[in-house]
C-alpha cells in the first residue's frame, strides 16, 4: 500500500488530479479508498490541465489542515518565573487531516481530546486570544472569514431568542442567512421543508422558551431547530458539534441519516459524536480520532479497529467500537501515566502509517494548487468559488429584521413592559399625592423645583438601570450570531437602540399624563407637553448611557462599579442639590455631560420663564422672589438655552450610543 501511495504520489508532481467521492460506506483501507476516489485508479485524471488552469469542483468542498496546532491562553501568574508574560498552553499538537466532499466524517475522542477546538479552527471560528498556528485550506484556498459564511456550525450549546416561536426563528433566519437573490416563496418552502424533515412542524407555533427559565421545546427539539438553523443554506461544509446529545436513538438516527444524506448529495460534514449507538456509529464513513491533541487515526470507520488491533488494541467482540476506541484513548484516572504512554504509542504510529501518508497525499496536492493559484494570480478561480457562498441580505434588511426580532422580544416579556408600566403609574401617582398643595409662593419655588427633579430622576433610573442586562444577556447569541457572518455589529447595535425608544416614550408619557395634573404645575398645553417632551428626551438618554455601560461591560457588578459612581456626580451636577456656579473648577466640568442638569434646566425654564407673580409671604425686609426669571438665575440656569438644552441631550444621546456600538464592536472582536 505504501508502494501504491508513493506512486501516486510522484504522479502528483506532473498531473492533475481531483479526488471524487461517492459516499460510499465500503472500506478499502485508505481514507480516500478507491472505491470512492470514482475511477480505479482512485484519482480521477484531468489530462491536459496543469496546476495554473485548476478550477474549482462544481459541487463539493475539500478541506485539508496540515501542522495545526491551536494555543489557548492562561491565566498570568504573577508569582512565576514568566510573571508579566501571557502563558499559552497547546491543546492541539501538529494536527493533519483531510476531509472531501461526499463525506460524512465522526470527530470522536474522549472528552478534552481537543474536537472543540479542532472544529473551532477549521471553521475559522477560534475565540479571541487564541493562536492557531498551521494551515487550512478550503478547496485548495487559504480559509479566511468567508469560511463563516460558506460553512454551517452547529454548536454544542443551542442559543436562541427564546420568544420567538420555531417558525419565526426560522423565517428570520431564512431572512438573513439565505441568498438575498432568494423569493420569499422559497424562504418558505425551504422553512417548511425543513420544519417537515426533523419532525418540528408540530412544534412550528410553540415559543422556542429558555430552559431553566420558561422552558417550551424540549431538549431534542432545540436541538432539532439548531440543526435547521445551520443547514437551512444548504451549505457545502458543514460542522456539528455534538448534535445528538440529549436527543433519543430514534431522533439520533434520524438526524445522522439526514447529515449522511447530505453527504451522499456531495456535502462535507465533521460532525463530534458522544458514545454514539452501534447503528448511529455505522452510519458514518470516516472516522477521525483525536487524543491529547493529537489525531490517533484518520481513515475509514472499520480501519479503526484493523489499525488499534495491529497495535495490540483488539476491541472485544461484544464492544461497541465507537465506546471501544474512546475507552483506549482516554486518560484514566489513576493510571495517567500508562495511558499517555499508550496514547502516545498509537499517535506515533499512525503518523507514520499508510493511513497518515495517504492523507498526506491529498493535503500535498491541495498545497501544490493553493500555491500555483496564488503564482497565477488566478481571480476568476476565486471568483468561481465564492459564488457558492450566499450573499448577504442589505444592511436595511438586516437592520429591519434585527428590530423586528427585538421588538418581538420585548413585547412579549412582561417583565419588561406590563410590570413597569403598573410601577410607574404607581409612583406618578404617589408623587402627585405628595406634592398636591403645592402653591405659587416662595416655599412653592422649592417643592416645584423638587417635584420636576423628580420628573427627571422618576425617568431617568428605571431607563438606566433597566437596559443594564440588554447586552451581557445577550451577548452570547450576538457573538455567535455575528461570527456566523449572519449580521453586522452596527445593524445589530442599531436595532437593540431602536426597540428600546418606544418603551421610553410610553414610560415618560404615562407618568406625565398621571402626575403632571395632580401638582400644581402650568396648566396650559404648552408646558405640559414641552414637560412631557423634555422627559422622553431624558428617558432616552438614560437608556442611551446605560446602554453604553452594557455595551461595554462584560458583567453586572463591573457595571456597577462604573457606573454608581458615574451617575452620582451626574445627579449632583443637576443643579438641585447645588448650585452650579459653586461647582470647583477640577469637578464642575462633569455637568456638561450631565443630562440631569441639561433636563432640569429646560423643565425650570419651561415651568417658570412666564411666571411674573409668585406671592412674598416673608416678613418685611426678608427678600423675595417675585417672578420667573429670578427663579432661573436663582438656580444658575439661562432662560436662553432652551433649545441648547434638547440638543445637548441628543448630542449626549448619540455619544453615548456610539460608545457602547463602539465597546460592544470591539469585544465581539476581541472574543
Ligand atoms: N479557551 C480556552 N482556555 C483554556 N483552555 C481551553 C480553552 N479551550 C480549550 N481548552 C482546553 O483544551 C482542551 C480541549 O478542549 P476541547 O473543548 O476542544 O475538548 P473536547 O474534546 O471538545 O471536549 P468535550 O468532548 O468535553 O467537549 C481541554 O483541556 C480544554 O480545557
Amino acid at each position: 500500500m505504501g508502494l501504491e501511495q508513493e506512486e501516486r504520489a510522484s504522479l502528483l508532481g506532473s498531473q492533475q488530479y481531483v479526488f471524487q467521492s461517492s459516499g460510499s460506506d465500503t472500506y478499502s483501507g485508505d481514507f480516500f479508498d478507491e472505491e470512492e476516489a470514482g475511477d480505479s485508479s482512485g484519482l480521477v485524471k484531468q489530462s491536459g490541465l496543469g496546476y495554473g488552469t485548476w478550477r474549482a469542483p462544481d459541487e463539493g468542498i475539500t478541506l485539508t489542515w496540515r501542522d495545526l496546532s491551536v494555543y489557548v491562553p492562561q491565566k498570568r501568574s504573577w508569582f512565576r518565573s514568566d510573571a508579566g508574560h501571557r502563558p499559552f498552553k497547546r491543546v492541539l499538537n501538529n494536527v493533519s487531516g483531510a476531509v472531501r466532499p461526499g463525506s460524512l466524517v465522526a470527530l470522536m475522542g474522549s472528552s478534552g481530546a481537543g474536537k472543540s477546538t479542532l472544529m473551532n479552527a477549521l471553521a475559522h471560528r477560534t475565540p479571541g486570544g487564541v493562536i492557531v498556528d498551521g494551515e487550512i485550506l478550503v478547496n485548495s484556498r487559504r480559509a479566511n472569514r468567508a469560511m463563516a459564511s460558506l460553512a454551517g456550525y452547529v454548536h454544542q450549546d443551542d442559543l436562541f431568542v427564546g420568544s420567538l416561536t420555531v417558525k419565526e426563528h426560522l423565517m428570520f433566519m431564512a431572512r438573513l442567512r439565505m441568498d438575498r437573490r432568494r423569493t420569499q416563496k422559497q424562504r418558505m418552502a425551504r422553512v417548511l421543508e425543513l420544519m417537515k424533515e426533523l419532525g418540528l412542524l408540530k412544534a412550528q407555533n410553540t415559543r422556542i422558551g429558555t430552559p431553566g427559565q420558561d422552558k417550551s421545546l424540549s431538549g431534542g427539539e432545540r436541538k432539532r431547530l439548531a440543526f435547521a438553523t445551520e443547514i437551512l443554506t444548504d451549505p457545502p461544509l458543514l460542522f456539528c458539534d455534538e448534535p445528538t446529545t440529549g436527543l433519543d436513538s430514534y431522533n439520533a438516527r434520524k438526524l445522522v441519516r439526514m447529515m449522511k444524506d447530505m453527504a451522499a448529495r456531495g456535502k462535507t460534514i465533521l460532525c463530534t459524536i458522544h458514545q454514539p449507538s452501534s447503528e448511529v456509529f455505522a452510519m458514518f464513513d470516516k472516522l477521525l480520532l483525536l487524543a491529547e491533541g493529537r489525531v490517533a487515526y484518520m481513515g475509514s470507520s472499520s480501519g479503526a479497529l484493523e489499525f488499534l488491533d495491529s497495535l495490540g488494541h483488539k476491541c472485544p467482540s461484544t464492544f461497541n467500537p465507537a465506546d471501544y476506541y474512546i475507552h483506549t484513548l482516554a486518560v484514566l484516572p489513576g493510571h495517567e501515566h500508562r495511558s499517555r504512554e499508550r496514547i502516545k504509542r498509537i499517535c506515533d504510529n499512525f503518523a507514520v502509517s499508510a493511513y497518515s501518508k495517504d492523507i498526506d497525499i491529498t493535503i500535498q496536492y491541495q498545497d501544490n494548487m493553493c500555491i500555483s493559484q496564488s503564482d497565477s494570480g488566478a481571480s476568476s478561480q476565486e471568483d468561481h468559488f465564492f459564488r457558492s457562498i450566499p450573499q448577504k441580505p442589505n444592511w436595511l434588511v438586516q437592520f429591519w429584521w434585527l428590530t423586528w426580532r427585538s421588538l418581538v422580544d420585548s413585547y412579549r416579556n412582561p417583565a419588561i413592559h406590563s410590570i413597569r408600566i403598573m410601577q410607574k403609574i404607581l409612583i406618578a401617582f404617589l408623587v402627585g399625592v405628595c406634592y398636591t398643595n403645592v402653591t405659587l409662593n416662595q416655599a412653592g419655588i422649592q417643592d416645584i423645583e423638587g417635584v420636576l427633579f423628580i420628573f427627571i430622576t422618576e425617568n431617568t433610573f428605571p431607563s438606566l438601570y433597566g437596559v443594564l442586562n440588554i447586552f451581557p444577556q445577550e451577548l452570547p447569541l450576538f457573538l455567535r450570531e455575528y461570527k456566523n457572518g449572519i449580521y453586522r455589529a452596527d445593524t445589530y447595535y442599531l436595532s437593540k437602540m431602536v426597540a428600546l425608544i418606544p418603551g421610553f416614550i410610553v414610560d415618560p408619557v404615562v407618568f406625565c399624563i398621571i402626575c403632571y395634573w395632580m401638582v400644581g404645575l402650568q396648566r396650559h398645553a404648552y408646558h405640559f407637553f414641552m414637560t412631557i417632551l423634555i422627559t422622553i428626551f431624558t428617558a432616552n438618554t438614560a437608556s442611551a448611557c446605560g446602554s453604553m455601560f452594557s455595551a461595554m461591560f462584560e458583567s453586572i457588578p463591573y457595571i456597577m462599579l462604573f457606573l454608581i459612581p458615574f451617575d452620582v456626580v451626574l445627579l449632583i451636577s443637576g443643579g438641585l442639590f447645588i448650585n452650579l456656579s459653586s461647582m470647583p473648577w477640577y469637578i464642575g466640568w462633569v455637568k456638561y455631560l450631565s443630562w440631569f442638569m441639561y433636563s432640569n434646566e429646560a423643565l425650570t425654564v419651561t415651568q417658570w420663564s412666564d411666571v411674573t407673580n409668585i406671592t412674598c409671604e416673608m416678613p418685611p425686609g426678608v427678600p423675595c422672589i417675585s417672578n420667573g426669571q429670578q427663579v432661573i438665575k436663582e438656580y444658575a440656569f439661562n432662560a436662553s438655552h432652551l433649545h441648547y438644552d434638547f440638543g445637548l441631550l441628543t448630542l449626549l444621546y448619540i455619544g453615548f450610543h456610539l460608545l457602547g456600538f463602539l465597546g460592544l464592536y470591539l469585544r465581539a472582536r476581541k472574543k
